[in-house]
């Protein structure tokens, strides 16, 4: 028997995700509850970003589905890596957090007072006000960090998607924007980010899905990042890159016969 997800929660059966048909993260099971806040730790290549940009809805699955119960793909925010976002684009600040209003306004849409409102206060929250009029290709790292968030605050979204939010940024910043997610929880959002630093998980993020593939461990982070998963966490990870070097020799002999 199924039992009925919570609404608002998002449940991960049986998926299994992957580029031109070959997986990169497979059979994962779990929910992730309203309000949750969950960390998506694991070696590098271990399918944390694929798993986000699936939960974002822009990764269709090889297999199994995900399953969100009363959770429109549109009350969905993503933030990709850093490194992802165009910053050549030729816009301030203001403009770049009111993007975030586009679904209220439409893409040509003008902003209105309110809107102009909720920009502002978005960037005053993230300690940035008076940096409006600033075109984003002056912002240093951290700053467009914040503005980034800035844009999620505008959003307003009931399911937020962090890749790496804390990455290539300094401490202050870094703390700023964990009080910015423990806020969002006590707003009763859902926050999913995918974190290097296990320090940041252990101190911020309840719940943690380490990830090397598959699944190592899913539950309460501290008993999930203990020292024998995350060795299992590595072995895999490395088990994986023979068995891939492995496949791709097997297809090159195929080709030749
Ligand atoms: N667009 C893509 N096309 C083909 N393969 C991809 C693509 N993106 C990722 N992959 C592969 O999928 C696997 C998982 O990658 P992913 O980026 O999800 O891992 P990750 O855990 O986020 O890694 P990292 O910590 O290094 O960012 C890797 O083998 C990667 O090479």
């Amino acid at each position: 028997m199924t039992v009925a997800a919570l609404p608002g929660s998002v449940r991960l059966v049986n998926l299994t995700l992957g580029y031109d048909r070959r997986p990169a993260v497979h059979h994962l099971d779990g929910e992730i509850a309203p309000g949750a806040a969950l960390a998506v730790c694991g070696p590098n290549g271990a399918g944390k970003s694929t798993l986000l940009k699936a939960l974002a809805g822009l990764l269709p699955p090889l297999g199994g589905r995900i399953d969100r119960a009363g959770l429109s793909a549109r009350e969905v925010a993503y933030l990709p890596q850093l490194i992802e976002v165009d910053r050549s684009f030729p816009i301030n600040v203001r403009d770049f957090i009111a993007m975030g209003a586009m679904r209220r306004i439409g893409l040509f849409g003008r902003l209105d007072t309110t809107e102009r409102v909720r920009a502002d206060a978005a960037l005053d929250r993230v300690g940035m006000a008076g940096m409006e009029d600033r075109p984003i290709d002056t912002l240093s790292g951290g700053q467009m960090q914040r503005a980034l968030f800035a844009r999620l605050i505008v959003q307003d979204q009931r399911l937020i998607l962090l890749d790496e939010p804390f990455g290539a940024i300094d401490e202050s910043t870094t703390e700023d924007l964990l009080a910015l997610v423990a806020q969002w929880r006590t707003e009763g959002r859902t926050v999913v980010a995918v974190l290097h630093e296990l320090d940041l998980a252990r101190r911020a993020f309840p719940q943690t899905l380490l990830l090397a593939r598959e699944p190592i461990a899913w539950g309460e982070t501290h008993s999930t990042l203990c020292a024998d998963n995350l060795a299992r966490a590595r072995a895999m990870s490395e088990a994986y890159d023979r068995q891939a070097r492995e496949c791709l020799r097997d297809e090159d002999a195929a080709h030749v016969h």
